[in-house]
């Protein structure tokens, strides 16, 4: 029986307080400026945006103010996650606790759970649109492409160099998150972790090739080897809205072409968070927006990916259990029963993968598995480094790119694709 907790003991949670830490760095300026950005980006009214910058004041050596006049389904399960907080400061309650707390709080403030004229409104929509109508330079050569494997796809078995290069997409698109890299970065915000990354033009325009030398596990061909038969289900835990969910899609649409799925369920955030995590109606913006593309190899990508919808090969789905602080193992039964009907699961990005990993000070050359170790469906994960969580490295990759990039666990110039079957 697959065990419901990794093999190994737990090692203690990251936090904001830990001192030199990007963990600090994202209590202490990131939060705080991701709270005005959301005033700055929207119009709510003055009561709103008072309440937004309390929140960017209390940050970080205030206690956790809690959940008032809620209105969210998840309202009584925050309560519980809260519970042992109490009184805590955000700097010291678990950091991945404090995220995941932070936008939930973000939406109480601006009515999205309740009945008023911002109910359902997006916080962060602008930056996603912003994201995504930047990155269609790099959207049309890889729908080319796309259109071209899959008319091979016909003749071929699988094109398992096809296949990788996807999976090397679908990771290195993670790289651009906006909680950090935000789409409008010249408006004068900026990050720590941009200063030393890449311009958003060349975040989403880059050469596989070269890429690789940054891949510090790389599993991509046990994939391949794992997919080389037909009709499976294929589950994604979806990251961003953007150039990374285009590039999700291509993946989910090659895999649905080629035959070697017949069915892919997105699990996708039931609210907006981390900016600019996917939901339902972003994938169904994405589309909707490709399709009134100009240009034909868009179109066609974006049509097929429609018709897999309608069809249900394309499956879209939400879960609160997504945009809680519960580590990937304390997940709900039913959750964890539909995840097993999966020949796969593809993990992405670095707050999945942090959840995987329960958020904790693993040693980074842990083995992987013995963690991962409470599903019983083979997993991989898809992860640009941007917090100082890993695992499964071995000591000579970590003296190299160490010697090379002193960011290298954070700046997310470093991806890892690590299965575990
Ligand atoms: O979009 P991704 O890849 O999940 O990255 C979001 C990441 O941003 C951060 O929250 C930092 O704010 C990470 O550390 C976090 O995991």
């Amino acid at each position: 029986m697959t065990p419901d907790i990794p093999k190994l003991p737990l090692p203690s949670a990251l936090l904001g307080s830990e001192v030199g830490t990007f963990t600090e760095y994202t209590v202490t300026q990131q939060m705080p400026a991701i709270a005005r950005r959301v005033i700055a980006e929207n119009n709510y009214p003055q009561n709103i945006n008072d309440c937004l910058k309390q929140l960017a004041s209390e940050l970080p050596s205030e206690s956790l103010s809690p959940l008032l006049h809620d209105t969210g389904v998840d309202f009584s399960d925050w309560m519980k996650y809260l519970q042992p907080f109490k009184g805590q400061r955000w700097i010291d309650v678990p950091w991945f606790l404090a995220e995941t707390y932070f936008y939930r709080l973000i939406l109480e403030i601006t009515n999205y759970f309740r009945k008023s004229e911002f109910q359902g409104v997006d916080p962060f929509q602008l930056q996603k649109n912003k994201d995504l109508e930047t990155s269609l330079d790099s959207i049309i050569p890889l729908c080319i492409q796309l259109n071209q494997w899959l008319a091979d796809a016909q003749k071929e078995e699988l094109n398992q160099t096809a296949l990788i290069a996807l999976l090397y997409f679908a990771l290195w698109g993670n790289r651009v998150d906006l909680s950090l890299w935000s789409a409008l970065e010249s408006d004068g915000f900026s990050s720590r972790r941009s200063a030393n990354a890449n311009a958003k033009g060349e975040r989403s325009r880059f050469d596989i090739q070269s890429q690789q030398s940054h891949i510090l596990v790389d599993d991509a061909a046990k994939v391949t080897e794992l997919l080389a038969t037909k009709d499976k289900r294929i589950d994604f835990v979806i990251d961003n809205a953007g150039f990374e969910l285009v590039c999700d899609l291509c993946l989910v649409d090659f895999l649905l072409g080629s035959g070697v799925a017949n069915q892919v369920k997105l699990h996708l955030k039931p609210h907006p968070t981390f900016v600019s995590d996917a939901m339902i109606k972003d994938v169904l913006h994405t589309i909707d927006f490709l399709a009134a593309s100009s240009h034909e190899d868009v179109t066609l990508f974006a049509k097929r990916s429609q018709e897999n919808i309608a069809s249900n090969r394309l499956v879209l789905s939400e879960d609160y259990f997504w945009t809680s602080p519960l580590a990937f193992w304390e997940i709900p039964d039913t959750l964890k029963s539909d995840l097993s009907a999966a020949n796969l699961i593809v993990i992405k990005g670095d707050a999945n993968y942090r959840r995987l990993l329960g958020d904790r000070h693993w040693n980074f050359t842990t083995n992987f598995a013995d963690i991962v170790s409470y599903l019983s469906v083979p997993i991989v994960a898809l992860r640009t480094l941007k917090s100082e969580v890993v695992a499964g490295l071995k000591p000579e990759v970590i003296q190299e790119v160490a010697k090379s990039d002193s960011d290298w666990l954070t700046n997310g110039q470093w991806g890892v694709i690590q299965l575990v079957d």
